[in-house]
């Protein structure tokens, strides 16, 4: 099975080849690309590629992920996770090739009255109503890809983590390291997505031959405060947070509430596994200390 990786160099791109590296099976080839490689929004050379590559599967990890931004660089933003993703469905469907893409849980409205409603957090088929730009940019996206009819995967994940490349738990380490008290709001709620178990979940889903949308976290509901408190206890940083309200932390783009993503239909396939997520921040720290220790 030959697989075109686009935006190699993210953290999810970094966690497929890891996967692919040990695996090492002569069955998959693995062509990764970079933005620097690969522009998604080239639609001449991205059609150009795929169609030398002649590929069974593309997983598409490029995005355009600073939520903030999103909000200022609106065409860029567009450009990459709406416009871009649209041709790339219409080349897959041309070239009968399998599109695995990503998406995100801020393409839901995030209310408290949610968190009430959906104990067990939005399901695929919930009504989608994005939370801010990069939320619509991403929903956009989705829509592009489900009507070029191409074969598809669209797996929403949210606050995703792991060792490779920048996240709120990488982001959280430093700045406890380098300062005496944090504040972490605690009125936004929902669960990591770790790579390493993503990518597993992703390939099991691939594997298994299924199709359409999936949802993809960790098992459990907890704040970004819980989430910055539980990594500072793991990795032993002392550091005091003060837990705050989303008014008292302001960003350009809003953030929800609630963001949890059901998981039911994914944990339905045979060979997934949702974890829970202390365990997928125990396993993604380990990783980082290993790394540490290898220089
Ligand atoms: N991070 C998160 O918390 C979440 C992410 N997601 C989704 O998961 C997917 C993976 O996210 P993640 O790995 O964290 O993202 P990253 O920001 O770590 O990586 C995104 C990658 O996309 C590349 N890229 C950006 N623009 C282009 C372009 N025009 N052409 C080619 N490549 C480009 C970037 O390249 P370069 O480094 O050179 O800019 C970068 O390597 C995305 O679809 C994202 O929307 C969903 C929910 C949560
Ligand atoms: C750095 C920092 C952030 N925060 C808050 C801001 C925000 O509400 C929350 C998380 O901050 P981040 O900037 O990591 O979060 P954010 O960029 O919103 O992360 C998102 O990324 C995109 C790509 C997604 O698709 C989402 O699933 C989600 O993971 O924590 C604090 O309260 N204190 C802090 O010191």
């Amino acid at each position: 099975m030959k697989i075109v990786l686009l935006g190699a160099s993210g953290q999810l791109g970094q966690e497929w080849q890891v996967f692919f590296n040990k695996q090492a099976s002569a069955d998959h080839l693995l062509l990764p690309y970079t933005s620097s490689q690969l522009d998604i929004t080239n639609e001449e050379e991205l059609a150009h590629e795929l169609e030398q590559q002649e590929a069974d599967v593309v997983i598409n990890c490029a995005a355009y992920t600073d939520v903030d931004g999103a909000e200022e660089h609106r065409d860029t933003a567009l450009k990459v996770n709406a416009e871009a993703v649209a041709s790339l469905a219409e080349i897959c469907s041309d070239l009968d090739c399998m599109l695995i893409h990503y998406s995100t849980d801020y393409v839901f409205p995030g209310s408290l009255d949610d968190r009430d409603n959906l104990p067990g957090g939005y399901p695929e088929d919930y009504p989608t109503n994005a939370i801010n730009y990069y939320g619509e940019t991403k929903l956009k996206g989705e829509e592009g890809i489900r009507s070029s009819g191409c074969r598809h995967l669209i797996v929403r994940v949210s606050w995703l983590c792991g060792a490779y490349g920048a996240n709120f738990v990488k982001t959280m380490l430093m700045l406890g390291r380098e300062r005496d008290q944090l504040q972490v709001v605690n009125d936004q709620w929902g669960s990591p997505a770790f790579t390493e178990n993503v990518v597993f979940n992703t390939w099991q889903l691939l594997e298994a031959g299924q199709s359409g949308t999936y949802h993809i976290t960790s098992k459990g509901l907890i704040t970004w405060y819980d989430f910055a408190r539980a990594t500072f206890e793991a990795a032993s940083v002392n550091v005091e947070v003060q837990p705050v309200s989303s008014d008292q932390f302001p960003t350009a783009a809003k953030r929800p509430h609630f963001s949890k993503l059901n998981t039911n239909k994914v944990k339905a396939v045979a060979g997934t596994k949702v974890i829970d997520w202390k365990l997928g921040l125990k396993s993604m720290l380990e990783e980082l200390e290993s790394q540490a220790k290898e220089g």
